[in-house]
Order: C-alpha cells, then structure tokens, then sequence
C-alpha cells in the first residue's frame, strides 16, 4: 500500500543513499588541521540582526470561533477525517452537518472488509528467490507506464470501493507517484526482513492517521494487482501473479504488524493554535495547544494536517524541547504551490484548530555519550536545532561544547538568530555562528557545507543536520571528509522532512 500523503518532494520511502561511511576518497594526507578560529559576531553586528519578533502571545481559547471553511462544500464527505474523529464539525458544513457525515460515514468505513474478488487472496508463505524475480521484472517493465498503471489502480479502487475514497486527499497526483515508488522500495528489499521492517513499519503506523485498518489491504491489494496486470500485458501469467500475492501479502502484514505495534497510543491528535508570529513574509512561527499531552524527543517531527486541505499532511519539526505547558512550536516557511505551508502562514490564526501525527524521527541527542555537538541549521531547519539546544540546557552541557552554524541567503532571512543569540549569552557552552550565502553583511561568507569543510576538522563531534535536502547532503559530505564517522551524524532527510 503507498503512503498517503506525507510531502510534496521526498517519499517516506526514500532514504539519503548512505549514511554508513562510504570509503574515504584517497586523499593526499593534509597539513596539520588549523586551530578552529571561529570569528565571534560582533556586537554591532549582532545588533543589526533582525529584531526578534515579541513574544509568543498567546490567546485564549475562544469559543465563538467562526466555523472553518471546509475545502469541498458540494461533497462534505471528502472533508471527513477519518474513523473516530469528531473535529470534523468544525468545518460546519453546509447542507450536512459534519458531525453527521462522520457518523454516517463511520459504519462504511468501519466495515470496509470489502470480500476478495479472487478465490487466490494473498498468501501467507514468504516470497521465494523467483516470486522475487518476477516480481522485481514486472516493476521493471510497469516503470515507463508507472503514471497510467497507478492512475488505473485508483480508478479501480474509488469505482468498486467508494467508502475508501475518504481514505485519500483530493487531488491525489503526489499520491499516485508514491505508490509506484513505495512499491518498487518494497520489492527491492523483500528478502531482507530487517530491511523491510525498517521501512514498512513507520509506514503502517503512518497509514493509522488516515484512518487505514487492516481490512482495507485485501481490497486494495485486489485492484492493485488487477491494474498491474493490465499494464504488464503479455508478461503477466499465473506464475507472476501468484508471486505478487505472496509479496503483497508480506507488504500488507508487514504494514498492519507497524501500526498493531502501535495500536495503544493515539493515531493522532488535535491542536488548537494559540500563537502566530509573522517573522518574515514567508516565515511564520506557529504555537499549538495540543488537546491531550504530546510526549516526544527534542529534535523530533510529526505530521500536521489544516482543516483547508484535509488529509494533505506535511512534516514539521517541533521547534522547542518538551515545555511544561504542553505546548508545541513549529516554524513554516510558505513555499510556492506549498498548500499547507501558505495555509499555515497566511491562513492560519489563533483558535483554529490543526491534526498532529505522532512523533517521529531519530536525530535525537544520545545523552550517553560524551562528544560535543555540532549543529548545522539551514533556513528553517534551525527549528530541531534550538529545539535540541533547549534539551541541552535543560539536562545540562556537562564537558560538552555546543556549535551551532546557522544558515540562509540574506541575513534578513536569520529570523532565529535573536533567540539563538540569547541562548548562547545565557549558556556558555554555546556558540551560535550566523552563515550567510548571497548577500552577507554579518557572520561567515559561504554555504554551511563550504564553511564547515573550511572550520574543520571535526572528530569527536556528533553532528546534527536539518535543512535543504541538498545542504544536508552536501553536509553530510564535508563533514565525513572531516573526520566524522557516519555513525556520529544524525539528520532525518530520509525521514521525509520538507516543506509544502
Ligand atoms: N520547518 C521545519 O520544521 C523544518 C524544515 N526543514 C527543511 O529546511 C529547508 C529550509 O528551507 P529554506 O528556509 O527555504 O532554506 P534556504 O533555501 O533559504 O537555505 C537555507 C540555507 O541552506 C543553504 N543551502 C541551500 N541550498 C543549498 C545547497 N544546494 N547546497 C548547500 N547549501 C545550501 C543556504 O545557503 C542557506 O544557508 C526546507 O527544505 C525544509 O523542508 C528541515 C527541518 C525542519
């Protein structure tokens, strides 16, 4: 089963090609490192720094607020959330009250145990080497076509199986490229069990918040193999069919095994939000009250759905360690076409209420250990790094050093670097290096690849990335060239971090 939506530009499935040290390149043996002079920011030009906006006000819940516009007034259905869920009356809508079009939609949904149209069904025995073959060959020769073959799959699925149409956002042309690449993702790692877990549980478990059961894979998996038949022509016969059932069969259980793991904590949650901060044009800082307690790691992301585009979700990091108010920030930076960035810059206002997923990703501080920290933050990905500075502070430095690069393009765009600043008063252990790119009056000249390559090395550093995919990547690289090993970099590129 393909990922529902998760970002516009990165899959899920998706993962940065090696984080394992690839073999150092040969390189002739350098000249004794430099001692790391990092220039200080001056105070002047500290000053000159965009003004840090007031604080996060935060506004009452009010109970008054105006109903939310639903995106599809004429079909309120498709504005539904999912089983289980009640804030769906919030969008009021017309004609039909929502809390109405939930309930009636629930028991569809609920029995979407649709019977298998095939006597075969998916069996339970693993795929043998050939099944994989097979099925390795038809996604080969399903690739030229993948577009059509997944749009017929879709087609097929809302034609026989209407009741799963609310399962999916409305325009679904992401979604259609996601599956081809979730599947092929799959096939590639059908025989290694550790491998697929490693994919397809988070996968599950993410599925949980469009309201995915167990019940939905067999007739799902029925319309899937119906149209990859038809686009496989003359290549497909009963010994490909027969391997893709054994493979489906071990996706789909594979898939419901991550999402029974997490059966007993919530698929999702709600957030009022109660502050936002216009920083820049495009950036806005968003303050959200969840309705019950959100646990998660400082350095963590989730998926936020907007009451405008349901079920559309994108990540963001949480900006801040865990408070004791409970409340969460994210930084949004509205990106061309991004529907749910622009909703939440320029759309969103306090009491308007948002779906959260659960936290998700790794690039957490190992408290264990004892290097210092080397923390690069491009754009708005500086939100997991003040995030893990504020864990830091909270638990302690000890021995350890902080260094945190912030990059942009124009200094007009560190609308960060204010609090980072702040921080790194209150707390020695931290230094918070402004870098800028195009047009620089204030920090260090260049891209966060080129000045960390140039400040090196960094053994004994464990190294913290959030940013452009390409910066990461880039990063990812200087920094093994500067003596960091693989295992002592953390970033959750693969893990689907982007904007839209
Ligand atoms: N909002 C959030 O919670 C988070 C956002 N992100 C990601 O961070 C990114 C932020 O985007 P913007 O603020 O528009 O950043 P941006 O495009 O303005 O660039 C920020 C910094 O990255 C550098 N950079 C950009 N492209 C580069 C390349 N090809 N090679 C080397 N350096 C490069 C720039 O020089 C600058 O220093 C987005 O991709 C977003 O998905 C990551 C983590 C969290």
């Amino acid at each position: 089963m393909s990922a529902p939506p998760a970002r516009e530009s990165v899959t899920v499935v998706e993962v940065l090609p090696t984080l394992a040290a690839p073999p150092a390149p040969p390189v002739p043996s350098p000249p004794p490192p430099a001692p790391i002079a990092l220039p200080a920011v001056p105070p002047a030009e500290a000053a000159s720094a965009p003004a840090l906006a007031a604080p996060v006000l935060v506004y009452p819940r009010r109970p008054d607020r105006p109903p939310i516009e639903p995106m599809i007034t004429h079909a309120p259905h498709l504005n539904w959330a999912g089983p289980g869920d009640h804030w769906s009356r919030a969008w009021g809508t017309p004609g039909l009250a929502a809390t109405e079009s939930a309930t009636a939609l629930m028991p569809a949904l609920r029995t979407a145990s649709v019977p298998m149209q095939s006597p075969g069904g998916f069996l339970a025995d693993p795929p043998t080497p050939r099944d994989l073959d097979l099925v390795r060959s038809s996604l080969a020769t399903l690739e030229p076509v993948a577009e059509r073959a997944t749009a017929h799959f879709y087609a097929l699925l809302f034609l026989h199986h209407p009741e799963l149409r609310s399962l999916f956002p409305a325009a679904m042309d992401v979604q259609r490229d996601r599956l081809f690449r979730a599947l092929l993702a799959a096939a590639r790692r059908a025989d290694d069990p550790a491998a697929l877990t490693r994919q397809l549980h988070p996968l599950g478990r993410s599925h949980r918040r469009y309201g995915v059961a167990a019940a939905h894979y067999p007739p799902f998996g029925e319309c899937l193999l119906a149209a990859l038949s038809r686009y496989c022509g003359h290549r497909w016969d009963a010994e490909t069919e027969t391997a893709w059932r054994r493979v489906y069969g071990l996706i789909s259980r594979t898939m419901a095994e991550g999402a029974e793991e997490v059966a007993a904590t919530p698929s999702w949650w709600h957030g009022e939000i109660v502050g936002h901060e216009q920083r820049t044009r495009e950036i806005a800082v968003v303050t959200v009250r969840p309705d019950q307690p959100y646990p998660y790691l400082a350095g963590q992301y989730t998926a936020v759905e907007t009451p405008w585009w349901p079920r559309v979700w994108r990540h963001y990091s949480l900006a801040c360690a865990p408070r004791s108010d409970g409340l969460l920030t994210f930084h949004v930076k509205a990106v061309p076409a991004g529907w749910v960035s622009n909703a939440l810059v320029r759309r969103a206002r306090p009491g308007d209420v948002l779906r959260l997923g659960p936290p998700e990703g790794s690039m957490v501080v190992d408290h264990q250990s004892d290097g210092s920290l080397l923390c690069l933050g491009g754009g708005t990905g500086i939100a997991p790094i003040r995030a893990l500075v504020e864990e830091v502070a909270e638990r302690g430095a000890g021995d350890r050093e902080v260094k945190v690069f912030y990059g942009a393009r124009r200094n007009e765009e560190l609308y960060e670097l204010q609090a980072m600043l702040r921080l790194s008063q209150r707390h020695p252990w931290l230094s918070v290096h402004p870098v800028i790119s195009d047009q620089r009056t204030l920090g260090l000249a260049g891209t966060l690849p080129d000045v960390v390559q140039r400040y090196g090395p960094w053994d004994g550093h464990h190294a913290y990335l959030s940013g452009p995919p390409a910066m990461v990547r880039r990063s990812v690289d200087a920094l093994l060239r500067s003596g960091v090993p693989g295992e002592h970099i953390r970033h959750d590129l693969g893990g689907s971090l982007a904007a839209g």
